[in-house]
C-alpha cells in the first residue's frame, strides 16, 4: 500500500530545521516583542515569520492541505479541525524563552488526517533534537528510538508543567491548588521547559514520567501528543477520559496509572476550547 504520508512527514522535518535556522539566528537580533491575550502571551516578528515560511512552503507542496497556526488563527483564521489533511503549526513553541534567550525553542508541527494526528515533528532548535513520529511507527529524536520511563510510583516521579500566560487571580489560584497538591504527594520534582512541546519530547524520552497544563492551544501539542503515545506514553484530558487537544487541558504521561494518580491531584477549570472563541479573547 503506498505510504501517503511519508512524503508529507520528510517535508515536515526539512522545514522545521529550516525554520530552526531562522530561529536561532534572530534569537539576539529580534527585539520587537508584540502580546496577544494578555501581557505575558508574547509574539515576535519572527513567530510570525516562521509560520509564513512553513505555511508558504508547504502549499507548494500540498496546495489543498488546510491550516492551523497559532498565528494565522490570532490574526483571525478559523481554529476548527475538519478530516482533510491539515497541518497545525506552532512556528516558536516557547516565544517568551525565545524573547528570553532561554535555551529551550521549538518548531512543532503536526499533521492529522480525519481528526488524527498522522505524524508529529517537534524541533528543538537551540539543541539540535528533531523528535518525529508516525502513527504506528515509533518516535524518535534524531533518529534514536524513545521510550517513556517504566517509573510506576508517583513518589518517584517528576513532573512537567507550565503557569501559562493567563494571571487571572482566579486562574493563578487553580494553577498553584494543582502544584501544591502534586508537591505534597511528594513527587521528586516539579519542571517546566517553556513549551509544552518540549515538555511532552522530555516524557517520550523518560526525562519527566508526566506533564500536564491547562491553557495549552492544539498547535503546542498537536505534534507532541502522537511522538508520547508513539513512545508508548499515554494521553487523558485533566478530569479523566480522553484527551480532546481542541480542550485545551492535557496529561501526557508514561502510564495511566501516573496520569490518573495526578488527575486526582488537578483542581480543574476549562477555558474557552480552540474551536470555539476567537483567540484574541
Ligand atoms: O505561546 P507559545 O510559546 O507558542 O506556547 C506556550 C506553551 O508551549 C506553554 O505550554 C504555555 O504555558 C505558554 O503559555 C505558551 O502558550
Ligand atoms: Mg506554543
Ligand atoms: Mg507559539
Amino acid at each position: 500500500m503506498a505510504d501517503l504520508w511519508q512524503s508529507a512527514m520528510d517535508h515536515a522535518v526539512a522545514v522545521a530545521r529550516k525554520a530552526g535556522q531562522v530561529v536561532g539566528k534572530a534569537l539576539h537580533d529580534d527585539r520587537k516583542v508584540m502580546t496577544k491575550s494578555s501581557s505575558v502571551d508574547l509574539v515576535t516578528q519572527t513567530d510570525q515569520k516562521v509560520e509564513q515560511l512553513i505555511i508558504r512552503s508547504v502549499k507548494e507542496k500540498f496546495p489543498t492541505h488546510r491550516f492551523i497556526g497559532e498565528e494565522s488563527v490570532a490574526a483571525g483564521e478559523s481554529c476548527v479541525l475538519t478530516d482533510e489533511p491539515t497541518w497545525i503549526i506552532d512556528p516558536i513553541d516557547g516565544t517568551t524563552n525565545f524573547v528570553h534567550t532561554f535555551p529551550f525553542v521549538a518548531i512543532s508541527i503536526g499533521f492529522s488526517v480525519n481528526k488524527e494526528v498522522e505524524f508529529g515533528v517537534v524541533y528543538s532548535c537551540l539543541e539540535d533534537k528533531m523528535f518525529t513520529a508516525r502513527r504506528g511507527r515509533g518516535a524518535f529524536c534524531n533518529g534514536a528510538p524513545l521510550q517513556v520511563s517504566e517509573q510506576t510510583d508517583i513518589k518517584q516521579s517528576m513532573v512537567a508543567t507550565e503557569f501559562g500566560s493567563s494571571r487571572a487571580p482566579e486562574t493563578v489560584e487553580k494553577i498553584f491548588c494543582s502544584l501544591r497538591n502534586i508537591l505534597c504527594i511528594p513527587v521528586q520534582g516539579v519542571r517546566g521547559a517553556g513549551t509544552a512541546a518540549i515538555n511532552m519530547c522530555l516524557v517520550a524520552s523518560g526525562c519527566v514520567e508526566v506533564y500536564y497544563e491547562i491553557g495549552t492551544h492544539v498547535w503546542d501539542v498537536a505534534a507532541g501528543s502522537l511522538i508520547v503515545t508513539e513512545a508508548g506514553g499515554v494521553l487523558m484530558d485533566v478530569e479523566g477520559g480522553d484527551v480532546d487537544l481542541m480542550s485545551r487541558k492535557i496529561v501526557a504521561a508514561n502510564s495511566k496509572t501516573i496520569a490518573e494518580r495526578i488527575i486526582e491531584e488537578i483542581a480543574a477549570f476549562s477555558p474557552p476550547r480552540d474551536d470555539v472563541l476567537p483567540q484574541h479573547q
